[in-house]
């Protein structure tokens, strides 16, 4: 049986880190993070996970911020906001939490955020520092960052000789992971809905990693025996077991075969989720850093 890779408390060691960080920066230098998170809509998925950040960046003594907008906001508005929180000297992170609505265009909004205060790592510029390796100054897209601390726990920094394949070629997880897994020395390949033969690929995998939004997809014999397992889908589906009307979360890995194979696997809920948000509270703390002109801190 696989190893549960235990990303709540992963999430908790990269808190305390952050708040230790935040607590020196304040007590040397004078400056408190700012972390500034907007919504614009009801979803109630977003609703939770924005007031986890702002309950987040709290606790890690920021000084925090949210907007919440109603749905019909105008593009136009959206970007006047983003314009004034760029100037705020007091923000050092910018969050606009997705999906937007369909009238606004996302991709025009996270452009117009200045890339020294991305701290979803969504702005071409970091997109970009991410791509040729400048990590020292790029803003990693928080998802997959943190499930390269993840594989980090499990088999070291350095994964040279290993084989990753990352099923998902989405822009916000699936090509910055295989942009990370890169970085650390990984064969790396990136499988998709027009990948021939997905489960012979994903036996070869030394680290798999999950991240296509389909519920329990990659199968138990999908997985390479000793594979370490990323599972980066949070899917909700009916639990009638449980009652009427009832739902729960999987990922996009069958867990309980998939365990059966794997040397370690993440859980889902409490493997990839909580680092998010643990991520995003570490991508501002460093925005705070580099502002002041300190060496970025590691995690
Ligand atoms: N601007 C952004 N928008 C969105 C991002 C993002 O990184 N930046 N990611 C997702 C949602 N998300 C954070 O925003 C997020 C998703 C899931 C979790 C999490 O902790 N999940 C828990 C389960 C929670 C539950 O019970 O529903 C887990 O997996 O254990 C945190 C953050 C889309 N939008």
């Amino acid at each position: 049986m696989a190893d549960i890779i235990d990303g709540k408390a992963v999430a908790e060691d990269v808190v305390s880190r952050v708040k230790s960080l935040a607590a020196e920066l304040k007590a040397k230098n004078g400056v408190v993070p700012g972390l500034a998170v907007v919504i614009v809509g009801e979803d109630p998925a977003s609703q939770v996970y924005v007031s986890s950040k702002g309950k987040k960046a709290k606790e890690c003594g920021f000084h925090s911020v949210q907007h919440t907008l109603p749905a019909e906001t105008t593009e136009r508005d959206l970007l006047k906001l983003i314009d004034e929180l760029n100037s705020d000297d007091a923000i050092h992170g910018i969050l606009v939490q997705l999906p937007l609505p369909k009238h606004i265009d996302s991709g025009r909004i996270i452009q117009a955020i200045s890339p020294e205060k991305d701290v979803d790592g969504f702005h071409f510029v970091n997109v970009g520092k991410l791509g040729t390796g400048e990590l020292e100054t790029a803003f990693v897209p928080c998802t997959p960052a943190g499930s390269m601390l993840l594989i980090e726990r499990v088999r070291g920094k350095d994964l040279s000789g290993l084989n990753a394949v990352v099923v998902g070629r989405s822009n916000i997880v699936g090509k910055p992971m295989a942009n990370l897994l890169l970085a650390a020395n990984c064969t790396v390949t990136i499988a998709h809905s027009r990948t021939k033969d997905l489960p012979a690929l994903c036996r070869t995998a030394d680290i798999l990693v999950a991240a296509v939004g389909r519920p329990e997809m990659i199968k138990g014999d999908w997985v390479n025996p000793g594979a370490t397992v990323i599972d980066v889908g949070i899917n909700r589906v009916p639990a009638p077991e449980k009652g009427e009307g009832k739902g729960k979360l999987v990922g996009d890995v069958a867990f309980d075969e998939a365990a059966k194979n794997a040397g370690a696997i993440t859980p889902v809920p409490g493997g990839v989720g909580p680092m998010t948000i643990a991520l995003l509270m570490a991508n501002t703390v460093v925005s705070a850093y580099l502002r002041a002109g300190l060496a970025r801190p590691t995690f």
